[in-house]
């Protein structure tokens, strides 16, 4: 499975320079790469100017946009996440597209992240995270901050997950945090991760990209600087089985004695 990254900065608030930015790299991207799945970064259409989410979240236009897309050229479009207005709220929303340009996923974040405000202006996911079908194998995806939760993405590899994305506006200064949470989930669960990061700067942060791949053995096959670019990556997803057969972590596991006493 050829997956390309795509690390990109963002305009801060202007949905529209951020699609004409997406447009031409997805284009770049297929044209050279050739990818079975692409995959976009958090917030992509506004960024983090959540005090004018009200006029500038998706209401769906977006969505059908990245349908087009995908059946355009093909490809899974794993579409990172936007901020989007439904059901009455502000949502921080992922969806994915199969190369028929239907949504196969779509997950709302769910862990806010407070240092960045989220939890003033935008409701959690109300469904948690789902798993889906990808080259005949199964991935889940997650939201930047939900990165520090590894109950959620065990739970994620418990319904079959074998790749997990990760999409993000991580900001410096907690590269060491990205870089090392990523890498732990992929090892803890034997699954690879595909986590794309943006680049670039907005009034309150800078983000540190280093997107990366990491296969199922926490190795990483590819990493991003910090300024824009595509990675693309063979993924060999059948490696998963065989280290989770070689260390079978999920076979020992006994949920059921993790319940901690209290010793008197
Ligand atoms: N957009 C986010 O959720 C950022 C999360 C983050 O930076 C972290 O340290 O966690």
């Amino acid at each position: 499975m050829r997956i390309s990254l795509i690390q990109m900065d963002v305009a801060f608030g202007d949905p529209a320079v951020n699609q004409r930015r997406v447009a031409k790299k997805l284009a770049q991207v297929v044209e050279r790469e050739h990818p079975d799945v692409v995959a976009l970064p958090e917030m992509w259409n506004a960024g983090y100017d959540l005090t004018r989410l009200d006029r500038i979240a998706d209401r769906g236009e977006l969505v059908e946009w990245m349908g087009q897309k995908s059946r355009e050229y093909g490809i899974t479009l794993m579409g990172g996440s936007i901020a989007e207005v439904k059901d009455g709220g502000h949502y921080n929303a992922s969806y994915v597209f199969s190369p028929q340009g239907d949504v196969v996923a779509q997950y709302r974040k769910l862990h806010l992240f407070r240092l960045m405000e989220e939890e003033k202006f935008l409701l959690p996911g109300p469904e948690g995270p789902v798993t889906f079908p990808i080259g005949g194998y199964r991935a889940g995806m997650i939201i930047c901050y939900d990165v520090r939760f590894p109950e959620m993405v065990r739970s994620l590899a418990l319904e079959g997950a074998e790749l997990l994305f990760v999409s993000a506006e991580w900001p410096h200064p907690r590269l060491n945090h990205w870089r090392i949470l990523n890498q732990a989930r992929a090892i803890e669960n034997q699954m690879a991760v595909a986590a794309i990061n943006r680049v670039g700067s907005d009034p309150n942060n800078t983000f540190c990209g280093h997107s990366m791949v990491l296969d199922p053995w926490g190795k990483v096959l590819a990493e991003g600087g910090e300024g824009e670019e595509t990675l693309t990556v063979d993924l060999e997803l059948a490696e998963v089985a065989r280290i989770r057969r070689q260390i079978p972590v999920f076979e020992d596991r006994v949920p059921h004695m993790y319940r901690i006493g209290v010793s008197p």
